[in-house]
């Protein structure tokens, strides 16, 4: 395949990131920015002035700041690389303007707050004309500047339909770039919603002097409820051992790079919470996702003890030797305790 119609919305670090390596690669790509300064950042001067400020973008790339409704139309592959939280906004002017035959990829990682739903749900709800056959999920270990820098990465891409994810495996598919195909969409998406809250309890338990014992303890359990959770969700436990389970829980639970890990790191260090996202300037995911995976796990009936710290440490201001002190002093259990 070559020479997709391609429209990424989201020019943030991700969706710059995933539309530079588009149209680096030869796909006719239209990146949809919120904000006009971006969008003509972009289309006069191949930088996008807020994310990714060290990379010249593909001078093929195109900005904008208007969805028409024939661009969005004649897409015949749509890239959601907006937060979670903001998906629902997104979407909803464009939806009715989606082709039932375009294919809707999700690169957000998130849970919504009060509905519960992931990216794939959202879009059902508010693209009904899409079959879930056409909806497939980005994830993996991928940090948006690595991928802006062709450095060597590799994702995950899952639906529901084979056709689908080898459709979209093949248009991101590079040298630098893997892509390899999954059949469960619902594991990888609860996999990258998920690590983005044991990321943050990652971050807190070395901001806090943790040492290397409860940080391998803390990752590893972290999967176990991850796998939980997916697994009441009916996705494939295999899921979590891939590159969008254990790769991007390892990514992003032990780098710097990590929004989530930072901000974990520096509530570890006795920071505020405000005073940590204010200076942030980006979005971390796994902070609005806490409620969520805590509420989703109860309504589920799992047992998910290291989001249910994180979840009070953020909402109900539980001190962090409190958290600790509340893991270390659960009941006795079995390491396995899903089927
Ligand atoms: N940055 C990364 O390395 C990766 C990010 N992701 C996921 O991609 C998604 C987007 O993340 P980033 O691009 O990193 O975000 P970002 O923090 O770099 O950019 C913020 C984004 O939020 C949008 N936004 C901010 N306020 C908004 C509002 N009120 N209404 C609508 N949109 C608003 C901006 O337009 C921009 O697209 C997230 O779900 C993230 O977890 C996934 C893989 C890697
Ligand atoms: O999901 C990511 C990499 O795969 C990015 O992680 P952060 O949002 O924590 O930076």
């Amino acid at each position: 395949m070559s020479n997709s119609q391609v429209l990424v919305l989201g020019a943030g670090n991700f969706g710059t990131a995933l539309a530079h390596h588009l149209a680096k690669k030869g796909e006719t790509t239209t990146l949809w920015a919120r904000r006009q300064e971006i969008a003509n950042a972009i289309n006069q001067t191949h930088q996008n002035p807020f994310y990714l400020k060290s990379v010249t973008l593909s001078p093929d790339l195109k900005a904008t700041a208007t969805l028409s409704s024939d661009l969005v139309n004649n897409s015949e592959v749509i890239v959601i690389a907006v937060p979670t939280q903001y998906m629902r906004q997104a979407l909803e002017p464009i939806a009715q303007h989606i082709s039932p035959n375009t294919r809707l990829v999700c690169a957000s990682k998130g849970i919504e707050m009060g509905t519960l739903k992931m990216p794939i749900a959202i879009v059902e709800e508010l693209v009904p004309q899409t079959s879930k056959e056409n909806i497939a999920i980005l994830s993996g270990p991928s940090f948006a500047i690595e991928v802006a820098q062709d450095a060597p990465t590799a994702v995950s891409i899952a639906s529901h339909d084979e056709k689908t994810a080898e459709f979209i495996q093949t248009l991101f598919h590079t040298g630098a770039f893997r892509a390899y195909t999954s059949n469960d969409p619902i594991g990888l998406e609860v996999a990258g919603a998920l690590k983005n809250v044991i990321a943050l309890a990652s971050g807190a338990a070395r901001g806090m002097g943790l040492q290397n014992n409860a940080w391998a303890a803390l990752l590893t359990r972290g999967l176990a409820e991850i796998t939980r959770v997916g697994m009441a969700m009916g996705s494939n436990p295999i899921t979590f051992n891939g590159l969008g389970g254990v790769g991007d829980l390892f990514l992003t639970c032990t780098s710097e790079k990590s929004r989530n890990y930072k901000v974990g790191f520096q509530i570890g260090q006795g920071k505020q919470l405000a005073d940590v996202l204010d200076q942030l300037g980006s979005v971390a995911e796994g902070v609005t996702t806490a409620q969520s995976a805590f509420q989703l796990s109860q309504k589920l009936n799992v047992d998910a003890p290291i989001t249910k710290v994180v979840y009070e440490v953020i909402y109900t201001k539980k001190p962090l030797q409190q958290a600790v002190a509340d893991l270390l002093g659960r009941d006795k259990k079995a390491e396995v305790t899903y089927p």
